[in-house]
């Protein structure tokens, strides 16, 4: 059911301490009364430090990635059962970086959401154009192609389990925002293609999040619009307050 939703994707940031720093602190400031769900996405390698401290908290915890496989000989690479047996049932699939440096592809994304969902996994899916494609005007083309080629082939009944994070690459670290109302431009858009796909409940139903250097200063603006259900956060997500200033602007 579509809610408001703010994420803070950790990406290779924060040690074992400090994951446990960041938490005990948030655990202490967090206002009880927000009707948001939270969700924090640290490294491999804290989430089950994470996911003991969150226990008795209705703080979530996601995996930042995981492989398509089972299992196997793919040395590296963290599995779905891995991340459920260790109480992660949240993946981030598809994020920029991952696209860029990692090389996957719709394909690749398109197994991983396969794999993700028979485990039971709820899915934050990134999608997002590049500058060039912002000025060649070809953005909501390849946001469309991105959601077709990873996601469209999912039965409807999948929805219920994916948030669309929606990321223009040329905001991502860049101190660069997307405006309101270009923010809200795209998440119609990708509502608006969910429907064509399946049927006007489905889009109403799912969450959309912006992600693409939102701060406590802007992010009243961007949550303010309506499409848009809260955000995937980078660089402000690393500071308890901050975190919590965005999680206050719902
Ligand atoms: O996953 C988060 C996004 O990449 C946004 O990162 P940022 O807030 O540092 O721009």
């Amino acid at each position: 059911m579509r809610h408001s939703i703010v994420a803070g994707n950790w990406k290779m940031h924060k040690n074992a301490q400090e994951t446990t720093d960041f938490l005990n602190e948030l655990i202490e400031k967090l206002p009880s009364d927000k009707e948001v769900e939270i969700i924090v996405a640290p490294s491999f390698t804290n989430l089950l430090i994470a996911a003991k401290h969150l226990e008795h908290t209705n703080i979530g915890v996601a995996a930042q990635n995981m492989h398509q496989a089972e299992g196997g000989a793919f040395t590296g690479e963290i599995s779905a059962d891995m991340l459920t047996s260790i109480g992660t049932h949240i993946v981030l699939l598809g994020h920029s970086e991952r696209r860029q440096y990692f090389k996957e592809t719709d394909s690749i994304l398109a197994a991983k959401a396969d794999t993700a969902l028979k485990h039971n996994m709820r899915i934050i899916f990134c999608v997002g154009e590049e500058l060039k494609d912002r000025q060649n005007k070809q953005y909501q083309n390849v946001v469309y192609y991105q959601l077709k080629d990873a996601l469209f082939h999912l039965p409807k009944a999948a929805w219920e389990n994916i948030v669309i994070a929606y990321e223009p690459v040329w905001a991502i670290g860049t101190g660069e925002t997307a405006t309101a109302e270009q923010a809200q431009e795209m998440h119609k858009f990708i509502r608006e293609q969910i429907e064509y796909q399946y049927d006007r409940d489905t889009a109403e139903s799912v969450s959309i999040l912006y992600g693409g250097s939102v701060k406590p200063e802007n992010a009243r603006e961007i949550f303010s619009k309506p499409d848009v259900d809260g955000g995937l956060i980078g660089g402000a997500a690393l500071h308890p307050d901050d975190f919590i200033a965005i999680i206050n602007a719902v």
